[in-house]
């Protein structure tokens, strides 16, 4: 058995298919989840603690019980649209249960954390692609309550010696090729698993939000991120940590735009199945246009992204058809 990593967050869609990595890569990933949001039977690769990031005395317990060596931290909300509804409660989870989380894992002696941060804190692109050193100014709550983790996380390294690893996605898309585990929100806003079911036939449309941008056909440019690199990119994270090497932030992305038509596109072709879309507003905080720069990440954790859309659209559409629909939680 390799070393234990505690997945706060782990029964969710990224956190499962990086213990899956973690497990191929020798570390035993211990879920620490309270599955509001997380699946029971994604946790297929070590075992699962059910819990909450705010339960402190429950955090100690589970540290004192699996020994991690390290803490990789996927649980929060994650919808833009309940962080504008309920910012406090939003603000409680993301940032409040992160510091409890962090507290408790100093507490146990433990000194590295790799975390879930987002393009959205970039805010409004000034520069495309973009990378690290691109101003942080987040749209919305959400993206607000993920910079406020990556300021607390820097003080923490500055005055505690708590050393993270911050890696900002792009969109997390697509599942894994064996169909165990894929994307499942509920409820389900992202705009690959919404076309693919208005593809199939389980939505009578798609929402085009917006076709009056800046952008090549008017539609807002996005980089997807095959889940399963995003998964490889915490396994390099957590070696670089465990290697000793300072805190650093990373972008994840394939460095590839993709419009919503584009998106739109490629789905009808591998389906088959032309589908409506129905012009629609802007959606609130939606910017033009989001693509990395993913040259730090390639050149200091030596990670490079394997998929492509093609594959992307195959995994998440296989998942959508054979395994998504069986889930309980
Ligand atoms: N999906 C994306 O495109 C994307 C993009 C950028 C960043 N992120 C970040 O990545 C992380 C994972 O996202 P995801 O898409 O896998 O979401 P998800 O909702 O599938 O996973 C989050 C998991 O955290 C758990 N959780 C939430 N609050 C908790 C709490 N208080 N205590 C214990 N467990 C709790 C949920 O039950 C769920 O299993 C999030 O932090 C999210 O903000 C996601
Ligand atoms: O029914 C839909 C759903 C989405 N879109 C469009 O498709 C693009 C992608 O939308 P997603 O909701 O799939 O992804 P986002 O870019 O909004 O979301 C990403 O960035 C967010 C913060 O901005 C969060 O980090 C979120 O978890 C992450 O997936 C956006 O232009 C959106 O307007 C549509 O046109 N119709």
């Amino acid at each position: 058995m390799g070393e234990t990593i505690l997945v706060a967050g782990g029964a969710g869609y990224i956190g499962s298919h990086t213990c899956l990595r973690l497990a191929e890569a020798g570390f035993t990933p211990v879920v620490y989840d309270n599955l509001s949001n997380g699946w029971e039977s994604f946790v297929q690769w070590g075992p699962l603690e059910v819990g909450d990031i705010n339960d402190a005395a429950r955090l100690d317990e589970v540290f004192a019980k699996h020994r991690p060596v390290a803490v990789i931290h996927f649980a929060a909300f994650i919808e833009v649209g309940f962080s504008v509804a309920e910012p406090g409660p939003f603000y409680g989870n993301n940032v409040g249960g992160t510091i409890t989380l962090v507290e408790a894992a100093r507490g146990a002696g433990i000194d590295k954390l790799v975390f879930s941060s987002t393009c959205a804190t970039y805010g409004a692109p000034v520069r495309v692609p973009m990378d690290e050193s691109h101003p942080q100014a987040p749209l919305n709550p959400y993206g607000r309550s993920k910079l406020m983790v990556e300021e607390i996380l820097r003080d923490m390294d500055r005055y505690k010696g708590f050393r993270s690893v911050v890696l900002r996605y792009f969109n997390a898309a697509g599942a894994d090729p064996q169909g165990r585990i894929g994307e499942k929100h509920e409820p389900e806003t992202h705009a690959i698993p919404l076309a693919i079911a208005a593809a199939r036939g389980e939505r009578d449309r798609f929402m085009l939000f917006g076709e009056d941008y800046d952008t090549r056909d008017g539609t807002c440019v996005r980089d997807y991120i095959h889940v399963l690199d995003l998964a490889d990119a915490h396994v390099a994270a957590l070696k670089w940590l465990l290697a000793g090497k300072d805190s650093a932030a990373f972008n994840l992305g394939t460095g590839t735009g993709t419009s919503v038509k584009e998106l739109v596109g490629a789905i009808e072709r591998r389906s088959n199945r032309p589908f409506p879309l129905e012009p629609a507003p802007r959606r609130d905080g939606d910017a033009p246009s989001l693509v990395a720069d993913n040259g730090k990440a390639r050149d200091l954790l030596g990670w490079t992204p394997r998929y492509g859309l093609d594959e992307i659209i195959e995994h998440a559409w296989a998942w959508h058809a054979n395994g998504a629909g069986a889930l309980k939680r």
